[in-house]
């Protein structure tokens, strides 16, 4: 299977490197060039949770352009913000039978992918578990046992051969990965909207990981009001939130306690963030549907605040 990252930022880089040790040919397309020369002279080096690190041969270049190949597979893991261009960039990558993917987080992602491939196509989905780029050409991943990978075709009800296929090379590698029907996604992808709403900005504002700003007496309250609108809106289109509780104090031994949850690292390295994407389409689509979306929209609207004034920040 021939794949093709675009956006091997944090997550790009995990998921491609899982790729790469369940059997695929993985392409990296990025265009932060220090990240990308180091991984063309060292190697990818990723380290999981307190695992020594590894460090995997790889194919990595700054444009589409570098390549000649057609893909089976285009996963799209650039900020929402950038989505539309990386698609833009990566066509020539794409004949009529490649397959599109967007782990991204937020929603919007698989409908913009949908205007420059093939609609029938475009797979959508969430990955659960956090990473970031510790320097050029090193990823970590902070990864809990039950934190899944789970996708879904955007047109067919039932996953065919080849993201079956796709879901078992990265369970090869290691990972917890589905591929599920259409009508099951929905809920898993709004239950993962809930929980980056209600914790990235947060994180964001404080400028705290999630373990600590989640179990102060004040974040918790914020988190589950922030959540709740997001399940308001949800259920206003007929989307059941996928049963995987409420937010809750993360315990210290959680993998995601010391996470930096990905808005976050955004702004902590004071670059616009995809907040349009997250808590931003939770606030459109709960003024289409009726919905009051208080705390999003403030939530939301801090975040904003803080990307346009970086360099008067004390
Ligand atoms: N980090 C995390 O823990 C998690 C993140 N996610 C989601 O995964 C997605 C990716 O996040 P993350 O990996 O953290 O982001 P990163 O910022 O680490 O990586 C994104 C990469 O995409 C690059 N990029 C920008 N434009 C293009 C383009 N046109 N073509 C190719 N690459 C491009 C960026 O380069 P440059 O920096 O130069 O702009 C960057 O290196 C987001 O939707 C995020 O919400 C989901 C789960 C967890
Ligand atoms: C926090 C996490 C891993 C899951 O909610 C995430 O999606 C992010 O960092 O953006």
């Amino acid at each position: 299977m021939k794949i093709a990252i675009v956006g091997a930022g944090a997550m790009g880089s995990i998921l491609g490197a899982h790729f790469i040790l369940g059997g695929a040919k993985v392409y990296f397309i990025d265009p932060f060039e220090a990240h990308i020369k180091a991984m063309q002279e060292n190697g990818l080096k990723i380290r999981i949770n307190q695992e020594e690190p590894r460090n995997l041969k790889v194919t990595a270049v700054t444009s589409a352009d570098q390549l000649t190949e057609k893909m089976d597979l285009i996963l799209f893991m650039v900020k929402g913000l950038y989505t539309a261009s990386a698609a833009e960039s990566a066509r020539k990558l794409a004949d009529e039978k490649t397959y599109c993917m967007t782990l991204q987080n937020g929603v919007g992602n698989a409908e913009i992918l949908a205007e420059y491939y093939n609609r029938q196509r475009i797979l959508a989905g969430i990955v659960e578990f956090g990473g970031r780029i510790e320097e050029p050409g090193s990823v970590s991943a902070l990864i809990n046992p039950a934190a899944k990978i789970a996708f879904a075709s955007t047109t067919e009800e039932e996953p065919d051969e080849f993201m079956q296929e796709t879901a078992d090379t990265l369970v090869r590698a290691g990972l917890k990965a589905f591929a599920m029907k259409k009508s099951q996604i929905d809920s898993i992808i709004w239950f993962k909207l809930a929980k980056n709403c209600s914790g990235n900005p947060i994180c964001a504002v404080t400028r705290l990981p999630l373990g600590p700003y989640n179990n102060t007496e004040e974040g918790l309250p914020i988190e589950k009001a922030v959540f709740e609108e997001v399940e308001a809106v949800a259920n206003a289109q007929g989307i059941k939130l996928a049963d995987q509780g409420a937010p809750h104090k993360i315990p210290k031994e959680s993998q995601m306690y010391y996470h930096l949850p990905s808005t976050a690292q955004d702004v902590k390295a004071k670059k616009k963030t995809e907040i349009d994407f997250i808590n931003g389409a939770v606030v459109r689509l709960g003024k289409r549907y009726g919905v009051p979306t208080p705390y999003n929209h403030m939530i939301a609207a801090l975040v904003k605040i803080i990307e346009q004034n970086y360099d008067n920040q004390f």
